[in-house]
């Protein structure tokens, strides 16, 4: 399976219709792979809070019809990122969408863990309640977004439902890069999946980018890592890793379940 993260820059003087059109061109260039994964929020940025309400886009918006074009247009598995989404109640999510070769929506995911404490998306935005998982290619994919990367269990969930390959989408801060790479690492090793991580480069909202895309192997390798900058980070990946890193150290298998949380 060969793999494209394009790490978008976000420039906030493109507008997002250029951009939109920007990054369906570079979805096209990747005809050669099975999976192409965008960032999270890359219409906006994903610190960019204050335009969040005015950029949110019904789930079947202008990105959605944009991008469902470039998977059947390029014949590839396409997760999207994430868009600012508004409910038709009118609560803000922050979505990701999964288009498969054929341009049809294979799976969306609203991000269960929301950033910023008491300000930014932890306000602003919905939290997701679902585990999601998809079909991709003979491989079962679990999705998740951002911040989600520091929470174990959700990782975990997925891997209960099968999960062999996370597909992460991100906006990361420079400020905490260590934690991304280690993070992503850790991921990898306690699950024995692959993680395929995709930030964003740029300053989005005063907030400088990491970028840095990641993708890791079921063993915890570092297969691709990119710069900071714009740029299309490509691995070729055997999926079959999975079980044969599973089997030979079964680690998974030795799982307490059930262990309560101590009474306090
Ligand atoms: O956890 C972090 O350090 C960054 C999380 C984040 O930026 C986000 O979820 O948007």
């Amino acid at each position: 399976m060969r793999a494209s993260l394009i790490q978008i820059g976000v420039d906030e003087d493109e507008s997002v219709d250029s951009r939109r059109r920007r990054v369906a061109a570079l979805v096209r260039d990747q005809d050669d792979a099975d999976l192409v994964v965008l960032p999270e929020l890359w219409t906006t940025g994903a610190f960019a809070f204050e335009s969040f309400a005015e950029a949110a886009e019904p789930l079947e918006g202008a990105t959605y019809e944009a991008m469902a074009k470039a998977a059947s247009d390029t014949g590839v598995w396409l997760h999207a990122g994430s868009i600012p989404e508004r409910d038709p109640d009118g609560t803000l999510y922050n979505t990701s969408l999964v288009f498969s070769p054929s341009g049809d929506l294979a799976a969306v995911y609203r991000k269960i863990h929301r950033f910023g404490f008491d300000k930014g998306e932890a306000v602003l935005m919905g939290a997701g309640s679902d585990l999601v998982t998809l079909r991709l290619s003979e491989t079962t994919v679990g999705i998740a977004t951002c911040y989600d990367l520091r929470f174990p269990e959700l990782f975990r969930g997925l891997v209960d439902a099968g999960a062999e390959m996370f597909v992460l989408s991100a906006g990361w801060p420079e400020r905490r890069r260590s934690h991304w790479t280690l993070l992503a690492q850790a991921r990898a090793v306690e699950n024995q999946a692959y993680v395929l991580a995709c930030g964003t480069a740029g300053t989005h909202a005063g907030v400088p980018q990491a970028g840095h895309s990641i993708v890791v192997d079921p063993w915890g390798e570092v297969l691709a890592e990119a710069g900071p900058d714009e740029e299309v980070l490509t691995v070729d990946l055997d999926p079959t890793r999975v079980a044969t890193t599973r089997e030979q150290f079964p680690a998974l298998k030795d799982r307490l379940l059930g262990l309560e949380t101590p009474r306090r």
